[in-house]
């Protein structure tokens, strides 16, 4: 675990990592060999965190959930920490692991709630865990405080359990996307994830790259490199596409079932290959489809 920084150190750290990130940007060195997998492959829709946050949402939703991530091969349902152990259940010997968020989708819930959310989370049998970063803290470049609550809360899930920091992109500049994913890794968690899709606009393209740049520029320090989970808004074959070879390599979104109805059309039509963006079509979920945050 790395040693305990003030928020001036941690200031010189993150700007020593985002000079260099700005300049590979600049120089269009972008994220690691980023690649979409084969449309209608498994290992396409492995990169689907097929999602179910709606308040609102009734429990038989997350049956249907359940059920549409085993016949599509998802990697996990997220769901929020009263629906892991159903989930669970559900989804027994289907390879789909069960995501909880955690401190959403404010990020704002002090380190205490976290803890019991990850508690809860961890003994109803959650593989992995979406946890929302205190973004106000971040902007605020109170860098000790928040990385001593994501260093004790990877201490209380360690690995195997993936870690993923939501870091809410649509509130924050490049630099504090920047200063985020430096105390993530630091904090030594898994993946680095752009949005709740309760606040603002969701994953953009230009996020994932300089995310997954900087992901890259850390781990040229030595650590593991994490990954990058783009989420919120993502509703298209399309725009699935978009963000996997933007580098992330793992989306979470609502539209999952839509976005694998339109990968098994491509495969249908022989196309079962890699699809560069600029030649997916522009196709939209219709009114009629069904969509989770639809509900
Ligand atoms: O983490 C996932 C997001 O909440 C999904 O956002 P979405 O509902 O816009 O697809």
């Amino acid at each position: 675990m790395t040693t305990r920084y003030t928020n001036d150190e941690w200031d010189s750290i993150i700007l020593e990592t985002e000079g260099e990130v700005l300049y590979r940007v600049a120089s269009k060195q972008h994220a690691s060999a980023a690649q979409c997998p084969p449309i209608g492959s498994e290992a396409f829709t492995k990169t689907i965190d097929h999602t179910l946050l709606k308040l609102e949402a009734k429990q038989s939703q997350f049956d249907d959930l359940c059920a549409e991530a085993r016949v599509d091969r998802f990697a996990t349902v997220c769901v929020r920490a009263q629906y892991v152990q159903q989930c669970v259940a559900d989804l027994k010997g289907s390879g789909v692991r069960v995501a909880c968020v955690i401190g959403f989708h404010e990020g704002t819930y002090d380190l205490y709630h976290k803890s019991q959310e990850t508690k809860q989370a961890l003994a109803a049998g959650a593989a992995e865990l979406d946890i929302v970063i205190n973004y106000p803290q971040l902007q605020k470049k109170s860098y000790a405080s928040i990385y001593t609550e994501l260093a004790a809360l990877r201490s209380q899930a360690p690995h195997p359990t993936t870690l993923k920091l939501i870091l809410e992109t649509s509130q924050l500049d490049a630099s504090q996307i920047i200063a985020g994913c430096a105390l993530a890794a630091a904090a030594n968690f898994d993946f680095v994830k752009t949005s709740t899709g309760f606040n603002g606009a969701g994953a953009t393209e230009e996020n994932v790259r300089l995310m997954a740049t900087c992901c890259d520029v850390l781990a040229a320090g030595g650590r593991a490199r994490m990954q990058v989970k783009a989420s919120g808004g993502i509703r298209t074959l399309g725009d699935a596409v978009r963000m996997l070879e933007a580098g992330a390599s793992r989306l979470g979104t609502s539209a999952g079932v839509w976005i694998a109805k339109e990968a098994k059309e491509r495969v249908a039509e022989g196309n079962g290959r890699v699809v560069e963006a600029g030649e997916v079509r522009e196709e939209r979920p219709g009114l009629s489809t069904r969509l989770f945050t639809d509900y």
